[in-house]
């Protein structure tokens, strides 16, 4: 068994504040003697202002959200996924990462992942998002070793793409973490059965820590997301939601049930290749 911490976050667009609300929870988890903590994505801003973004976010090696969890890590001893960072990076374009990291007990990076999918949609007439604009799109998939399995790296909009999914299963993950800022409206139709429908092709546990609520209204009133960070089994079922209060959820896994539910349906090994026909 490896008992999970999963993290929910109303985080704001102050690196600093949100930073403190991080700690305290990880922290609370690993009193609770969570191995594994998972946090959602953008757990230091959210926010859709790039002027906003450039005056608080950091390079990595300067930023003080990695370094100050990096150190709870280790103080604490256990690992950590940070959902994602926004980052400031040397893209020509003065775009920033959304990048996930892995770290471990040592407080060392042991993967880092930088999200492909961006998440360019209208949501409704006042809803819309253009994230390439402001983010530059990673181009590798991870895959990240840990004593207790391996770890496939994705986050939020990746989740409706199951090519992904499919080839970090292929290539050894046994747990797909899925870190998230889901919308309120499309989490509401999509969300559980987006995440079910992954864990249950891939035979893979899946791991979703999500933002919830609203955002950063000074800018952006419209913003917010759905909440409801959920532990998916490797057979599809919900074994931990969150709901939409922010929070510490504390669930206990057994990496055994990967080997099972594929031994019941190895479609994972049924890959066949086809012309269309159109
Ligand atoms: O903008 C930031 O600061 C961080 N990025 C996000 O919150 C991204 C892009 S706006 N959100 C999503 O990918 C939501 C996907 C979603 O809701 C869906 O697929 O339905």
């Amino acid at each position: 068994m490896t008992k999970i911490g999963l993290i929910t976050l109303n985080s704001s667009d102050d690196p600093r504040a949100n930073l403190g609300v991080t700690r305290e929870l990880v922290i609370k988890a690993a009193d609770a003697g969570a191995e594994f903590v998972l946090t959602p994505e953008v757990s230091n801003c959210v926010s859709s202002s790039r002027a906003h973004q450039k005056q608080v976010l950091f390079r990595e090696e300067e930023d003080p959200t990695l370094a100050a969890l990096r150190e709870t890590a280790r103080l604490r001893g256990i690992w950590l996924l940070i959902g994602s960072l926004g980052l400031k990076t040397d893209d020509p374009d003065g775009r920033f990462a959304n990048r996930s990291f892995l770290i471990s007990p040592e407080g060392e990076i042991k993967a880092r992942y930088d999200k492909i999918h961006m998440f360019d949609v209208d949501v409704s007439e006042t809803e819309k998002y253009r994230e390439s604009d402001g983010y530059r799109p990673g181009t590798k998939a991870v895959v990240a070793e840990t004593p207790f399995g391996k770890i496939g790296m994705t986050i939020c909009y990746d989740l409706r793409f199951p090519k992904l999914h499919r080839a970090l299963a292929k290539a050894g993950a046994q747990i797909l973490v899925a870190p998230a800022a889901f919308t309120a409206v499309t989490g509401e139709a999509h969300w559980h059965s987006l995440l079910r429908a992954r864990a249950i092709e891939t035979g893979c546990f899946v791991l979703a820590p999500a933002q919830t609520g609203h955002h950063a209204e000074k800018v952006d009133v419209n913003r917010r997301t759905y909440g409801h960070s959920l532990v998916i089994s490797p057979w599809g079922e919900v074994l931990f939601d969150g709901g939409v209060e922010p929070g510490l959820g504390l669930v206990d896994i057994d990496l055994d049930e990967v080997a099972r539910a594929r031994k019941r349906i190895p479609s994972l090994l049924h890959d066949r290749d086809f012309e269309v026909d159109a």
